[in-house]
């Protein structure tokens, strides 16, 4: 039997005054991208880094590979840091020649420098790079002692659209060595194209679990269509719908029958030039699980 790569049994991490993590549980199985996914302040980073070694549980317990975490997991985990000590003062190339030095063993530059496209910018001061480029030189410090597992926490916030789909290309690359990936984020949609598995969690607890695509399905059997509000007439006011952005005016309206809800439009006299139907999201399921927006 293959056991998880790592597994969680009822943690909780307490801080005076809060429950960070409140009892959560799940096992990770081998080679999957695995996402962590709440609002501010849900407890994703603090069950990461409990994962990671970082910050001692409170209670409960965690497993790598079927055995408690220990010192097999220092050895074949990779953690990308937000900074480390040294990496300013230095260029790219010496940041990964220092890293790799710490390990008996290592990844080879060469390799490491392709997985993570480093290969502009080697003799750049880290201190200079992009934020997308230093996300980049941060991961290949992550891999520098060919983890068998790879924890990202919120690796792409603050990166612009770009820099993102860049860095959902490295995490693919990483998935493609049969690496296992853990993930925080607070983008469900970087959530959507990379995990295979997620956890929802909000205010310490896991509020939904499984694969985006089978959360969706057992969720929601309807679509969204939406509307410019100038296109929504008086009229159809009949018909029950949602503000999905005041600022932009669109207007949103649920339904599980798209023809019935055209036609009832169309006979109110509503424009369909502007019209979208687009299925489910993660967004909206955390909204339905919760009854505020993600980031509100
Ligand atoms: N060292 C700490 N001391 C006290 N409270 C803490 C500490 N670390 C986290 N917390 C609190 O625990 C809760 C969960 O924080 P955590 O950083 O894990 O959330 P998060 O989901 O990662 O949020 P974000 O998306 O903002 O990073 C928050 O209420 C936070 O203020």
């Amino acid at each position: 039997m293959t056991h998880p790569i790592i597994e969680v049994r009822d943690l909780h991490k307490r801080y005076p005054g809060v429950n960070a993590v409140n009892g959560i549980d799940f096992a990770v199985p081998p080679g999957i991208c695995f996402g962590l996914l709440g609002p501010n302040g849900a407890g994703k980073t603090t069950t990461i880094e409990m994962m990671e070694g970082i910050t001692k549980p409170t209670s409960g317990e965690i497993f790598y590979k079927g055995e408690l975490q220990g010192a097999r997991f220092r050895q074949e985990a990779g953690i990308q840091f937000q900074s480390t000590a040294l990496q300013d003062f230095l260029t790219v190339r010496e940041n990964l020649k220092f890293f790799s030095s710490l390990y008996p063993k290592s990844l080879p530059l060469e390799e490491l420098i392709e997985i993570c496209r480093l290969q502009e910018y080697l003799d750049r001061d880290a201190s200079k790079l992009s934020g997308g480029q230093r996300q980049r030189m941060l991961l290949a410090l992550a891999l520098v002692n060919d983890p068998d597992v790879v924890f990202l926490d919120e690796p792409t916030t603050g990166l612009d659209p770009q820099a993102r789909l860049n860095f959902w290309e490295l995490v693919n690359n990483i998935k493609a060595r049969h690496k296992t990936v853990l993930l925080t984020t607070h983008y469900m949609e970087e959530a959507y194209n990379l995990c295979d598995e997620i956890v929802i969690m909000d205010h310490g607890k896991i509020i939904a679990h499984g694969s985006p695509d089978t959360l969706l399905a057992t969720h929601f059997q309807d679509v969204i269509i939406e509307l410019p509000e100038r296109d929504f007439p008086e009229a159809s006011k009949i018909i029950p719908h949602r503000y999905l952005d005041k600022v932009t005016g669109t207007v949103e309206i649920i339904t599980q029958d798209v023809n019935a809800t055209l036609e009832l439009l169309i006979q109110h006299g509503a424009s369909l030039a502007g019209l979208q139907v687009r299925p489910r999201t993660l967004e909206d399921l955390f909204l339905e699980l919760t009854g505020k927006e993600l980031r509100a």
